[in-house]
């Protein structure tokens, strides 16, 4: 049996499966003050995951920097490596490290596995990943990567299981993190985040977006440590609207920070849409995805230009496909299935690995 471990920045998921067969699940969406390894050990114990069982344990890492893109056996280097890139990912690296030891901890000996959240935007062009930046600094690693690239592997595999896949596929993974994806025949071509999941859509406590000489601002007033405090983790719908929950905030008639989210949706949408030369569809995955029906409309309402007409009643149930007849636009949501496609990757390693 495998064991999967999802750390995001607000929620830790938990999946066994046995073959392809998923036996077992638990998911902590309150990560307490105790952090990601106490929220690691109640996960384990809801989901009563038989650990004499294991045969291994495989884990989403988000940034794997250059070097790091293949799902691969965590040796110490590349522990090391995903170390190394806790400065650029800094609310998911350290949780990532805490998942492995506390597995490592409570499993001595049991093989773990390390599956990249940037690996999927491998195939976007030279173009789209370079910052114009002087070679010394390009050299230093400063480009874009990209990130949650498992759930866009995960929705353009559970899309090709259903049918021919749309050509020109708009993907919005909307959760705490949120980012999108141009996916022009099943590849990624752009995305909005870029070195570090701070770039792009505003988010639940990151800014998203933002001009470089500001946070130099930021960092002369109050030193670099704390200027990534402010921007990763005190930003964002939090900073806008008094929560980083869109739950709260409807509750609470936040109505700015809702609609930030939704107009800065729209705007990169517009970039993502000119990456592939049009759009054949869009698909909503993640907490406010799969959930936010208010969200989704105004995100649609907002594409409308492009001929997308969403059905309200269908959106309104959360149903999973969302277009009116006249749309020319398929309109879909996804559940996020980061765990099977973590599962199903390592489960390939694996296999390697035996033959
Ligand atoms: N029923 C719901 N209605 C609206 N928003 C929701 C709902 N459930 C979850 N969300 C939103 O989804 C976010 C979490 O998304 P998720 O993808 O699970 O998180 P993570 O980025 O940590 O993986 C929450 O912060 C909340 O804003
Ligand atoms: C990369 C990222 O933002 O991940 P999450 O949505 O899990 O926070
Ligand atoms: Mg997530």
């Amino acid at each position: 049996m495998l064991l999967v471990v999802n750390s995001g920045s607000s929620s830790l998921k938990l999946a066994v499966f046995d073959g392809t067969v998923e036996v077992a699940r638990a998911s902590v969406t309150e990560i307490g003050p105790d952090g990601h390894a106490a929220a690691l050990g109640s996960a384990l114990a809801k989901a009563g995951v038989p650990i004499a069982r294991l045969r291994a344990a495989a884990h989403r890492v988000v940034h794997g920097g250059a070097l790091l893109t293949e799902t691969c056996r965590v040796t110490p280097g590349v522990l090391a490596g995903i170390a190394a890139c806790v400065p650029l990912a800094p609310l998911h690296n350290p949780a990532n490290l805490v998942g492995i030891e506390a597995v490592a901890a409570l499993a001595p000996g049991l093989a773990q596995y390390a599956c990249f959240d940037t690996a999927f935007h491998a195939t976007n062009p030279e173009v789209a990943v370079t910052y114009a930046l002087p070679l010394a600094e390009r050299q230093r690693g400063l480009r874009r990567y990209g990130f949650h690239g498992i759930s866009y592997a995960a929705l353009v595999r559970v899309l090709a299981a259903e049918g021919p896949l749309p050509g020109r596929l708009l993907a919005c993974h909307l959760g705490n993190g949120a980012s999108l994806c141009a996916i022009l025949n099943g590849r990624s071509v752009a995305t909005t985040m870029g070195y570090s999941p701070l770039d792009g859509l505003t988010m639940g406590t990151r800014s998203g977006s933002i001009d470089g000489n500001a946070v130099l601002r930021l960092a002369e007033v109050h030193g670099v440590a704390r200027a990534a405090e402010i921007l990763n983790r005190e930003s964002g719908l939090l900073a806008l609207g008094g929560s980083n929950d869109l739950r709260m905030l409807h509750a609470n008639e936040a109505s700015f920070a809702l609609q930030h989210f939704a107009y800065w949706a729209v705007r990169h949408a517009g970039s993502m849409v000119a990456a592939m030369g049009g759009l054949d569809a869009v698909v909503f995955t993640g907490g406010i995805g799969e959930n936010d029906a208010w969200m989704r409309k105004e995100i649609l309402s907002g594409l409308a230009f492009m001929g997308v007409s969403s059905d309200p009643d269908a959106n309104a149930r959360n149903e999973s496909t969302l277009h009116d007849p006249t749309s020319r636009v398929a309109i879909r949501i996804v559940p996020a299935d980061e765990e099977r496609q973590i599962a199903l990757e390592t489960q390939a390693v694996i296999a390697r690995e035996g033959a």
